[in-house]
């Protein structure tokens, strides 16, 4: 069916009838944008600006649903909305709100979406509604929709910066206090700068910074990218270098720079895949003569291990499938241990458009459970004197210091030596926590 065949009378420009094939496929098939997205660009041959437009209508409209909805809803006459004429609106109030698309091109152009993929039907009512929101700006909508601010703060927030209110809570929770939660919401809602890492040993960080980038100030082997496709970069192409926030990075070196004593040459991660950390652990792991074995229970995630490693020194690294709750290995194998667990993902929202409106509380029982598993299997299969690092990218406090508390609390044997929590609003990088535990050595 072409975009004309409902009875449009112009073309619907490419970059809007991809975005809402996006919108289409994270409500119907609950696709993940960031996967889907790819291969919708391939589909409509977008590049370039085009491809930019297309990703930034998407992510928007996706991300922002929880403040443009009820936007949608006050500007109805009657309460019920097709599902599918509601992604258009969502597409439209982004573009009338938050772009610097012109009305009077957001408006039409939503018009004709809806002509090419609902029917001439709801035609009038899209424009309708959507002239009423070009009426007012942003903050005049915020104060129509969402609770006032002096009266009740997060509920406030949840609806301007559009996350959902349990989420809102978690991560103040989190933070400890009110202040800087703005700028944390705010923060989920940028799309984030990509950062590149040099593979010790494989790759240079001024390669990097020749291809156009800023090396990160905590990471060394860190660099950020001004622009452009990574995947043109040689070493990225090659596997040298790779795609990795800054805070993993960290989370992979609070493992290899802890102090031990003694052997220094078994590492192990016990949660593996796609790889990135691993990846980072096994060319280090080279270079100080240690072997990384990296876990992955999913078969599939595991052949993704395999493939970040497509540089490292063969000898450097093993890759296995396996439960790590149950692991085959002989108990106290290992010097140090990275256990990066399975998480509600609340600390890389700014990554994931849907993800914030896919999780529920009831999740964070189930992980919580793996999690305190997978972190009592990482102390059994270290040695005594060596370190086990817990990290998550969630800064919610049952996923991080509820299940290190918990696991040392069931145990005699092992200590917490210390511990960091990443903030996008403040370090730049995602959320993530870490804490760094050391088994007891035998006296
Ligand atoms: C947060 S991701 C790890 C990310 C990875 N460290 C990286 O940097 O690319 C958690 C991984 O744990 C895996 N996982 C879940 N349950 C597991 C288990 N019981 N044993 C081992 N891996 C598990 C998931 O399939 C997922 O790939």
């Amino acid at each position: 069916m072409t975009d004309r065949s409902r009875g449009s009378r112009r073309p619907v420009d490419r970059p809007r009838r991809a975005a809402l094939d996006v919108l289409t496929a994270v409500r119907v098939d609950d696709a993940y944008a960031n996967l889907v997205l790819p291969q919708v660009l391939r589909k409509h041959r977008l590049e370039g600006r085009d491809a930019a437009l297309a990703t930034e209508l998407a992510s928007g409209a996706i991300r922002m649903h929880g403040l443009y909805d009820p936007v949608i809803d006050a500007c109805l006459t009657k309460p019920r909305l097709q599902p599918e004429v509601r992604d258009v609106l969502r597409l439209g109030v982004h573009q009338l709100l938050s772009m610097r698309v012109p009305d009077h091109a957001a408006i039409s152009t939503s018009v004709d979406l809806v002509r090419a993929s609902v029917g001439q039907g709801p035609a009038g009512l899209v424009n309708a509604v959507l002239r009423k929101v070009s009426r007012e700006d942003l903050d005049a909508w915020v104060a129509a929709v969402a609770p006032e601010r002096t009266r009740d703060l997060r509920g406030h927030l949840a609806v301007a910066q559009s996350h959902p209110r349990w989420v809102v809570d978690a991560l103040a929770a989190a933070l400890g206090a009110d202040d800087g939660l703005e700028e944390l919401l705010a923060a989920d809602n940028a799309a984030p700068r990509v950062t590149l890492v040099a593979r010790p040993g494989l790759a240079d960080v001024t390669e990097l910074e020749a291809a156009g980038g800023t090396r990160t100030s905590r990471s060394p082997y860190g660099v950020v990218l001004d622009g452009g496709d990574p995947a043109a970069i040689p070493a990225v192409a090659e596997g040298r270098a790779g795609v990795q926030d800054e805070g993993s990075q960290l989370v992979a070196l609070a493992m290899t720079d802890a102090p031990i004593e003694g052997r220094d040459e078994r590492w192990l991660d016990l949660c593996a895949g796609p790889g990135g950390k691993a990846a980072l652990l096994a060319s280090l792991a080279a270079q100080r003569g240690a072997v990384l074995v990296a876990n992955e229970r999913q078969p599939h995630r595991a052949a993704l291990v395999a493939s970040a490693m497509r540089s490292v020194p063969a000898r450097a690294v093993r890759v296995v499938a396996g439960d790590g709750v149950r692991p085959a290995w002989v108990p106290g194998t290992f010097d140090r241990v990275l256990v990066d667990a399975p998480c509600s993902g609340l600390g890389a929202l700014r990554r994931r458009p849907e993800s914030r409106w896919r999780r529920t509380p009831e999740d964070l029982d189930v992980l919580v459970t793996l999690q305190r598993a997978l972190l009592d299997a990482a102390v059994e299969s270290v040695r005594p004197g060596g370190v086990v690092v817990y990290a998550t990218c969630s800064p919610v406090l049952a996923e991080t210091t509820g299940v290190v508390e918990a696991v040392l609390a069931g145990r005699d044997d092992t200590v917490e030596v210390d511990r960091f929590q990443l903030w996008p609003h403040r370090d730049g990088t995602d959320a993530m926590f870490a804490a760094r535990l050391r088994r007891r050595a035998l006296v």
